[in-house]
């Protein structure tokens, strides 16, 4: 017999029920083999889908008031309600006019990239392996079904790296632990092993598999009625500390600055609170008040680019600045690197020699996991291993599986118990020690198909129990006591295990992914069947088995080097396996560091150990995870990217978790970018629009801030310096308007290619730097137009002279700002690129504004008039050295 038709039946078998299951069938109106879909039509109309209450978008009012929370926002809004105070109602309808502006365009940026990201949901979404009959009297059928539309009464199978879609009461479970932290916080997996156990919605499965019955969907789940918020809350990552950083300290300078203009010009020129107004619009100059705008739009604008590229999903806005700032890539090996459709190539016996028992046993062990377990998705291994033994001609005639102890995160060893009938002395070696006579195997847990008579009546033995263990080979030879030769049991001695390792390590270093095999005969025993019985194991082999590389990792590896981004290997799988993957993929691999010796160091040493370390071999998930966090430590910043239940620790650690589509469902829900393809060269558009992204904001908070900061100190020199206000406070903030509006433009600049080879981060130092010398550049052209414009208030009358003087910085200011803007654009090349249509009509724009609006009827509304021309060219001349001074400042900060 071959193993093929036994293969499809691993799916499909019902369920065992108690009684108590039964009636919560029956409560439920279920039953074993599923509910008709009829049935689950009508069942979806009465209950409604199956969402998650929190994941609804927020309706406006609340997307507008969260807006209102922003620091700046609260800062305009209270200087706001100073001038209100003070009955300022200029200054009052500016500062009005300037937070609406920004909530609404923030809500309505914010809406967008909502709407996209709901559309993106779309595309990952997460299905349920259920189980319903096409019709009432038709066999039932196990299909994969958006979690959206399960009803109470469906039937769900689970198996490691799914999410629990739904209020689930268990029907039968084997070896099932689900980790439950988003319910309970307790970040240890629990075991579900019992029928009737609850399973609820919002766990995962961390291995074993089940069968459960929904008993709740949609709102009525105990997760629903918990606390929605509390999901995915998280440590904040580079992008928040950058963007509080700054904004904070933002914050203080203005809180600060108002006083200090109130103070100044008391002490200086005995002005009193008249002057509060111009202090708290001064105050509101030096605030980037469309940060959030920007930051929105700017992050929004690249996941919507690289959502309609069908390539890269980002889930949380910020993570793409963060993926941008990633300087150090962790990735796992199988699946990311290979193509994880391992091929068997060999088997070998201890000394070496091929021997087909090797594969045999292997194949064993592999179809019984594989119906014992009832993984709805095969292994990988197992398939490879199942495979070359049909081909060989081998089958499972007269072995019949009673347990199976599949691997799992953490776990890597295999093992099913089997019975062979008769004791094949062909394919049963005698290297098994006799079988102790002893009890029959009474209780073995629910799911065993149930027992022949052990002794039938002839008294011939009826079979023998054989414990067939694979898996990783130090985990397989540390439990071994014993080793074939030539069919013989002898005893491992010293020399022995140094050999055999040897072995395991050449057959990986050829790069072959390795499984040792090993057996044990077991006495019939009434005792549950458990890990712990994986010992005093007889070594029979080696596999080999090829997993060929992905085909664009090579490539893809290279483009990240060149984009500064060390990427460092951290796998399941043997260090040998790993490090010869590596080196065919063009990446050295170095000293493999390997959990054991992770285990060993402490916190400190291994951050200095993963810094030079680039292939983690032999990692559980906890050392994923240790990892990640000692390379962030270490003052990188991390991403990892990883499609299993084993990488979920490892996600969550990281500043970026990145998953392919293809990932277990839990993966995908930990992760921050999800690449639709395992084409890991998307990966690299993904970097560079992050790169992009943090490029305009950087862009807009160098040009803002630094001219905010000129403006700043040259009025409260000017302030100081003039018997009258040199700009009356609704000129300051009218001509803030228009820098804001203009700022916008900067979101199409297309920094040069050169701009991307650097991870990029928003740092708030080094802007706080560029900023204190750009503005204080930007105070010395100011000042010596004031100088000009002094001059005018000579020649004119005092009246006329001050409106004059009004006119002319305001013209100078948005002209000065259109020239920062154009010459301290993102990009170490900008000022040699020509710039976006979007950012000339911009800086254009302002340029008109700034000369028209004082000539213009709303000239004297905002208290301006012309000036004499002779000052527009002593004017032309101060911007002139102004810009020559502007580029030559760039370009010496840029070298
Ligand atoms: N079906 C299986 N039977 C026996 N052993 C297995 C099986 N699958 C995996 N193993 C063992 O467990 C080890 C770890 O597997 P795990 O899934 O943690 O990582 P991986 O798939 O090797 O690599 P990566 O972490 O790069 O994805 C494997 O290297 C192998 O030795
Ligand atoms: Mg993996």
């Amino acid at each position: 017999m071959a193993w093929a038709p036994d293969r499809s039946a691993a799916r499909g078998g019902t369920g065992t029920t108690t009684g108590t299951t039964l009636e919560v069938l029956r409560a439920l109106e279920s039953g074993p083999r599923g509910l008709p879909e009829a049935e689950a039509d009508a069942r979806l109309a009465r209950h409604g889908e199956n969402v998650f209450p929190g994941r609804r978008p927020d309706p406006w009012p609340r997307r507008f008031a969260r807006s209102l929370r922003d620091p700046f926002t609260a800062v305009l809004l209270s200087l706001g309600l100073v001038s209100a105070g003070l009955a300022a109602w200029g200054t009052a309808c500016v500062i009005a006019v300037l937070v609406t502006v920004s909530c609404v365009l923030r809500a309505t940026g914010e809406h967008r990239a909502d709407r996209s990201a709901a559309a993106l949901r779309e595309l990952l979404a997460t299905t349920a392996t259920v189980r319903r009959r096409p019709a009432e009297t038709e066999e039932p059928v196990t299909r994969e079904l958006p979690v959206e539309q399960l009803v109470p009464g469906d039937l769900v199978l689970l198996a490691p790296g799914d999410l629990v879609p739904a209020d689930l009461r268990l029907l039968r479970t084997t070896g099932l632990t689900v980790h439950e932290a988003a319910l309970t916080g307790e970040s240890a997996p629990v075991a579900r092993s019992a029928p009737g156990d609850l399973c609820l919605q919002g766990g995962s499965v961390v291995s074993g598999s089940a069968t459960g019955v929904v008993v709740a969907t949609g709102a009525d789940t105990v997760l629903s009625g918990a606390v929605p918020q509390e999901r995915g809350r998280r440590l904040p990552g580079p992008f928040d500390r950058s963007v509080n950083g700054i904004a904070w300290t933002l914050v203080r300078c203005m809180l600060l600055v108002a006083p200090l203009v109130l103070l100044a010009s008391a002490l200086v020129r005995g002005r009193g609170m008249e002057t509060l107004p111009f202090a708290v619009a001064v105050a509101v100059g030096l605030t980037p008040e469309m940060l959030p705008v920007v930051v929105t739009t700017a992050l929004a604008r690249g996941a919507a680019l690289l959502a309609r590229g069908g390539e890269v999903i980002v889930r949380r806005l910020p993570a793409l600045h963060d993926l941008g700032a990633v300087d150090v890539l962790c990735v796992d090996k199988t699946g990311t690197l290979t193509q994880d459709r391992p091929v068997f190539a060999c088997a070998v016996d201890a000394e070496g020699r091929d021997d087909p028992a090797v594969l045999h046993w292997a194949a064993v062990a592999a179809l019984w996991t594989l119906h014992l377990a009832e993984l709805p998705a095969p292994d990988a291994l197992d398939e490879a291993l199942l495979d070359a033994d049909e081909e060989r001609g081998g089958g499972a005639d007269g072995v019949e599986g009673l347990v199976a102890l599949p691997c799992g995160p953490g776990r890597r060893i295999a093992s099913a118990l089997v019975r062979v009938a008769g004791g094949e002395p062909g394919t049963l070696p005698d290297l098994l020690p006799d079988p102790v006579p002893g009890s029959l195997w009474g209780s073995l847990p629910g799911n065993v198909r149930p027992l022949q008579p052990l002794r039938p009546a002839g008294g011939a033995p009826a079979g023998r129990y054989v414990l067939v263990v694979k898996g990783a080979a130090e985990d397989v030879l540390e439990r071994c006591t014993r080793v074939s030769d030539e069919g013989h049991a002898r005893v491992i001695s010293a020399a022995d295990r140094t050999r055999l390792a040897a072995r395991a390590d050449a057959l990986a270093g050829s790069g072959l992914r390795v499984l040792a095999v090993a057996l044990a005969e077991r006495p019939a025993s009434t005792s549950p069947y458990a890990p712990e019985d994986e010992r005093e194991l007889t070594l029979v082999g080696f596999a080999g088995l090829q997993d060929a590389l992905a085909p664009t990792a090579a490539e893809a590896l290279a483009v990240l080097a060149g984009r500064g981004v060390t990427v460092k290997v951290v796998t399941g799988d043997h260090p040998g396996t790993a490090a010869r993957a590596c080196r065919e993929l063009g990446l050295d691999p170095g000293e493999p560091l390997t959990a054991a010796r992770i285990d060993a160091a402490d916190d400190a040493e291994l951050a200095r150990l993963a810094a030079r370390t680039t292939v983690f071999a032999r990692c559980a998930p906890e050392h994923k995870a240790r990892v990640v966090r000692a390379l962030r430590t270490g003052g990188t910043t991390t991403g990892f990217l990883g499609d299993g239940v084993n990488d979920l620790a490892a996600l969550h650690a990281a500043d970026v978790g990145i998953c392919p589509r293809d990932g277990v469902a839990v993966a995908r829900e930990a992760a921050d970018v999800v690449l639709a393809s395992k084409d890991l060269t998307a990966l690299d558009r993904a970097v560079v629009t992050g790169r992009r992204s943090t490029g305009h904001i950087t862009a807009y908070l160098r040009i803002t801030l630094s001219s905010n900061l000129g403006n700043v100190i040259a009025m409260l020199a000017a302030g100081l310096l003039l018997p009258f206000l040199p700009m009356l406070p609704a000129q300051v903030l009218v001509q803030n308007l228009c820098f804001d509006a203009a700022q916008l433009a900067l979101a199409f600049d297309r920094p040069g290619a050169a701009a991307h080879l650097r991870p990029v981060v928003l740092r708030p130092r080094a802007l706080f730097r560029f900023m204190t010398r750009f503005g204080l550049l930007n105070a010395t052209a100011d000042l010596a137009t004031f100088g000009v414009l002094a001059l005018s208030v000579h020649s004119l009358g005092a009246e006329e002279g001050q409106a004059a003087f009004h006119a002319g910085w305001f013209t100078e200011n948005l002209l000065t700002q259109a020239l920062v803007m154009l010459l301290l654009r993102a990009g170490r090349d900008a000022a040699e690129r020509r710039a976006p249509l979007p950012v000339r009509l911009a800086t254009a724009g302002l340029a008109v504004v700034g000369l028209l609006l004082p000539l213009s009827p709303l000239g004297p509304a905002l208290g301006m008039t012309a000036l004499p021309p002779l000052y527009y060219a002593l004017m032309a001349v101060v911007l002139t050295l102004y810009g020559t001074a502007l580029a030559a400042a760039h370009r010496k900060a840029r070298t």
